[in-house]
């Protein structure tokens, strides 16, 4: 059996990389490709490293024939997404990479995206993309809103240990890297080679972040009370990856055992052995989230570091991944891939 997709912003990163890791997958077929200044080009045309595939021209979303299409992923910015997902059929299972219905709660929305959500009962319909907190709930979903890559990252280091109980809960820290990638692929000054490489620097300073309102809202859920993390994020010279350093007061031994069991059946998720941590460049190009957990020379501290691969485990693969769970297909499948090294 092969399903059919589609990909809407398939001239973007995220479209991109779901190109590259659905090629290789045995079960599924593109059957269309958007793009939006780009529609009407050839994929090899914009993507020279997807020369060698055979794949339909991009057109415009509403030159996209859907009949006869299982699933599209939406790899559109946020606000756009839920304006073009509005229009779909309604039969259709969709995958949605923005933040467009990450939060299920509207006035939450507006808080952080500035603009009332424009298509309510969708955002109640949508079911969260983290298939490893989510999968049955996904399995069952006709929308699926993938999670926030540093949003993903942080809750891979954090989630077990709030649902355990065995760190406090009002003083998490979290630093985190992010490859320039995260920003996407149009055209923005700060982000020139001249004005980033050999730089590193933090943004949305002071908890203004907008993935603070998908950690509010699911590290609130799983604890039954408020928890708010502080979180500061920082732009890296890099092109893929994610590294997120939690601070955390709790017993590192403990906090360690905890994240082996709650992982130990995950194919993605990879616990290193207690006292190392993990590095973007180790997953490059992979969908795999590697956790680590250090004792701080101070007893009862640690520090827990979860680093994954934005493009992949951060958005394209975790996207793959709820689809394949949306289709009924093997949640691994064309995910296994090695990471890039060196
Ligand atoms: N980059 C990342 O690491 C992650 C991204 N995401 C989210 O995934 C989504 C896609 O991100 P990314 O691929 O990086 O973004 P890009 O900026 O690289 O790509 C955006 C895509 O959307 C298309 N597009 C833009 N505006 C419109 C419009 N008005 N109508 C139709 N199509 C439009 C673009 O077409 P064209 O280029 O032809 O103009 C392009 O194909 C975003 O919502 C982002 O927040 C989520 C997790 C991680
Ligand atoms: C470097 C950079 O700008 N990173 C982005 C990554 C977020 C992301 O891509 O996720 P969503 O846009 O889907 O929420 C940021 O911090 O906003």
């Amino acid at each position: 059996m092969t399903y059919k997709i589609a990909i809407l912003g398939a001239s973007g990163y995220t479209g991109a990389e779901l190109v590259r890791l659905i090629a290789g997958h045995p079960h599924i077929e593109i059957a269309a490709l958007s793009g939006n200044s780009k529609a009407g080009q050839s994929m090899a045309q914009v993507f020279p490293h997807l020369r060698h595939l055979d794949l339909p021209v991009l057109t415009t979303i509403d030159d996209v024939d859907f009949e006869g299409i299982d699933l599209a992923f939406c790899a559109l910015p946020h606000k756009t997404s839920q304006e073009v997902i509005s229009k779909l059929p309604k039969t259709l299972k969709i995958v949605d990479l923005s933040a467009d219905f990450r939060l299920r709660d509207p006035e939450v929305y507006q808080k952080w995206y500035g603009n009332a959500h424009s298509a309510v009962e969708l955002q109640k319909e949508a079911v969260y993309g983290l298939a490893e907190f989510y999968r049955d709930e996904i399995a069952r979903a006709r929308l699926v809103a993938g999670t926030g890559c540093n949003a993903a990252t942080g809750q891979f280091a954090l989630r077990p240990l709030i649902a355990a109980g065995v760190i406090d809960l009002d003083e998490i820290i979290m630093d985190l890297a992010c490859a320039v990638s995260g920003a996407g692929r149009s055209l923005k000054e700060n982000l020139l080679h001249a004005e980033l490489s050999e730089g590193a620097h933090a943004y949305a300073v002071g908890g203004t972040h907008r993935h603070l309102g998908e950690f509010d809202q699911e590290f609130s859920a799983i604890a039954g009370r408020s928890v708010e993390v502080q979180f500061t994020p920082h732009l890296i010279p890099a092109n893929r990856g994610i590294l997120a350093t939690n601070y955390v007061k709790g017993d590192a031994q403990t906090i360690h055992d905890v994240l082996v069991k709650a992982y130990t059946d995950e194919p993605f998720i990879v616990v290193l052995p207690f006292g190392e941590h993990p590095s973007i460049r180790h997953i490059r190009g992979s969908n795999f989230c590697h956790v680590g957990v250090v004792a701080d020379r101070r007893d009862g501290r640690a520090i827990v570091i979860a680093a994954l691969d934005n493009l992949t485990k951060g958005s394209s693969g975790q996207a793959l991944q709820n689809a394949n769970l949306m289709l009924g297909l093997p949640e691994t499948e064309g995910l296994m891939m090695a990471p890039l090294f060196p």
